[in-house]
C-alpha cells in the first residue's frame, strides 16, 4: 500500500522481496515504484493504467519467480509467462477504504488452501471472487457505505458455481515489447 507515494513504505516493499513472496499485489502506480520504474501514485490510488504497468509486472515476476497482481479496472495477473486478465469489479471498490488491502487478503486466503492449484491461477481466481462479490453488493447500493457492508455479505455468501457462471476472465501468453516491436 502507497509503494512509491510514501518512501518508506518502497524501502519496506523492496526489502521484503528479499524473503521470495509467493504473489505481490498491488494497482499499477505501486507496481510501477516496485519495479522501480516510476516514482508512484496519489497517496494510496493509482495514477497509471493497468496497461502501463503489465511490462513491469511480467518483467518483475520473471526476474523474482512469483507472481505479480496489477489491480484496476481489469485486473493482471502474470507469472512471466502467462497473463490472466480479470474484468470482474465494481469501481465502487475504489471507494471503499481498504479496497485493495482487502482484496490482499483475500489472495492470501486462497492461496493458504489452493493445493495442487498453480499460483497463478489461485490468485486469479481470488480476484474474480472478489470482483463478482463487488458486482453484487454494488447492485441496490446507495454508496460506499452500504456497499461496503453489502460487499462483506456478498463475499461471504459466494459458491464455487457462482464464482464459474460469472468469472470473467481471460488468460494469454505474457509477451513484453522488444525494442524492434517484437514481443518477448
Ligand atoms: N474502475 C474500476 N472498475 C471496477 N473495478 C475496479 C475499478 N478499479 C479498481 N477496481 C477493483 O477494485 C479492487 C481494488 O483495486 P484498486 O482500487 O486498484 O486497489 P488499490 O485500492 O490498491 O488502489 C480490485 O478488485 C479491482 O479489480
Ligand atoms: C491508509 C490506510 N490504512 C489502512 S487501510 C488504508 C488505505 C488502504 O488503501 P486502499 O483503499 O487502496 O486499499
Amino acid at each position: 500500500m502507497a509503494i512509491g507515494a510514501l518512501p518508506v513504505r518502497t524501502d519496506l516493499a523492496v526489502d521484503l522481496i528479499r524473503f521470495h513472496p509467493t504473489a505481490v499485489r498491488g494497482n499499477a502506480s505501486e507496481i510501477l515504484a516496485l519495479a522501480g520504474a516510476s516514482s508512484g501514485g496519489r497517496g494510496v490510488d493509482a495514477t497509471d493504467s493497468t496497461y502501463t504497468a503489465a511490462t513491469a509486472a511480467i518483467t518483475f515476476a520473471r526476474e523474482h519467480d512469483n507472481v505479480i497482481a496489477v489491480s484496476g479496472p481489469e485486473d493482471l495477473i502474470t507469472d512471466g509467462k502467462a497473463m490472466v486478465r480479470v474484468a470482474n469489479g465494481d469501481a465502487l471498490l475504489t471507494r471503499m477504504t481498504g479496497g485493495g488491502c482487502a482484496l490482499g487478503s483475500v489472495i492470501a486466503a486462497v492461496l493458504a488452501v489452493r493445493g495442487q492449484i498453480s499460483t497463478l491461477d489461485a490468485t486469479a481466481s481470488a480476484h474474480v471472487i472478489y470482483g463478482i462479490a463487488a458486482e453484487r453488493a454494488a447492485r441496490g447500493a446507495a454508496g460506499p457505505g452500504s456497499f461496503a457492508v453489502r460487499f462483506l455479505d456478498a463475499l461471504a455468501s459466494l459458491s464455487p458455481e457462482e464464482a464459474v457462471e460469472a468469472a470473467r476472465v481471460r488468460a494469454e501468453h505474457a509477451s513484453t515489447p522488444e525494442p524492434n516491436g517484437a514481443g518477448a
